[in-house]
């Protein structure tokens, strides 16, 4: 585990909704403008917890949207859809979504996991990351229509390949331009998706970043 804490929820469909974000320890990319590099190796768990201490520990807050997040949250196969189903038996909760990261296989999750309650938001990783070519194209139509599928866009060469990989590539999933907050000015990001016409997709702009400190943990 690296922690549990309770925000609001600063991306995709659901930003702005009070969400306990769930952040497991691990991950299987190295992506160049990573936020969250204490979540892997040479840093260190933060402590060690049960499902069900995960589970008591969720159970505290109020939020009824739960995140898990990493690090990559689906690293850990059976065990990651464990316990999104030990999660799934908190009545209180409306919404778990599941921050996951374009290399791991969704079909798994999918074939085991049926509530309407589970969402994906597939962080799909572009040149610029230095991860593209870790990713599995066979992600994008498994993703269904509840679920969100995000391009964090650092340059101009991230979002042409974005661009054509949804032109290419069918997916019933939302898709989402995140800039990367240190190269891609948001108004750019703003230029580029209207001179394209690129009317189905959402700017997702990272909240937290804007109300707290870019760099700040726990929120
Ligand atoms: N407020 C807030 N929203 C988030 N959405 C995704 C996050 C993540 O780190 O995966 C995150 C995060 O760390 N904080
Ligand atoms: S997949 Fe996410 S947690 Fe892993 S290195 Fe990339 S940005 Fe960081
Ligand atoms: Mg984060």
């Amino acid at each position: 585990m690296v922690e549990i804490f309770e925000t609001v929820e600063g991306e995709g469909t659901r930003a702005g909704f009070p969400t306990v974000f769930v952040r497991l320890f691990g991950c299987n990319l190295r992506c160049t403008w990573c936020d969250t590099k204490y979540s892997y190796p040479p840093e260190e768990a933060e402590f060690v917890m049960t499902m069900g201490e995960i589970v008591e520990q969720v159970k505290g807050f109020r939020s009824t949207h739960v995140c898990l997040t990493g690090g990559e949250p689906l690293l850990y196969g059976d065990k990651s859809a464990a316990l999104i189903e030990a999660l799934l038996g908190i009545d209180r909760l409306t919404d778990i979504h599941v921050e996951t990261n374009g290399a791991i296989d969704l079909t798994l999750f999918l074939e085991r996991i049926h509530s309407p309650k589970v969402r994906y938001v597939m962080d799909y990783k572009l040149p610029d990351s230095g991860e593209s070519d870790k990713m599995l194209l066979s992600n994008f139509g498994k993703l269904r229509g509840q679920d969100e599928l995000k391009f964090v866009i650092g340059s101009l060469e991230d979002f042409h390949e974005a661009r054509r990989l949804l032109e290419q590539v069918p997916t019933k999933a939302l898709p989402l331009f995140s800039p990367v907050w240190e190269t891609m000015p948001p108004a750019r990001l703003v230029e580029l998706m209207l001179e394209h016409g690129l009317s189905q997709v959402k700017l997702n702009m990272q909240l937290h970043k804007i109300i707290w400190n870019p760099a700040a943990r726990g929120v």
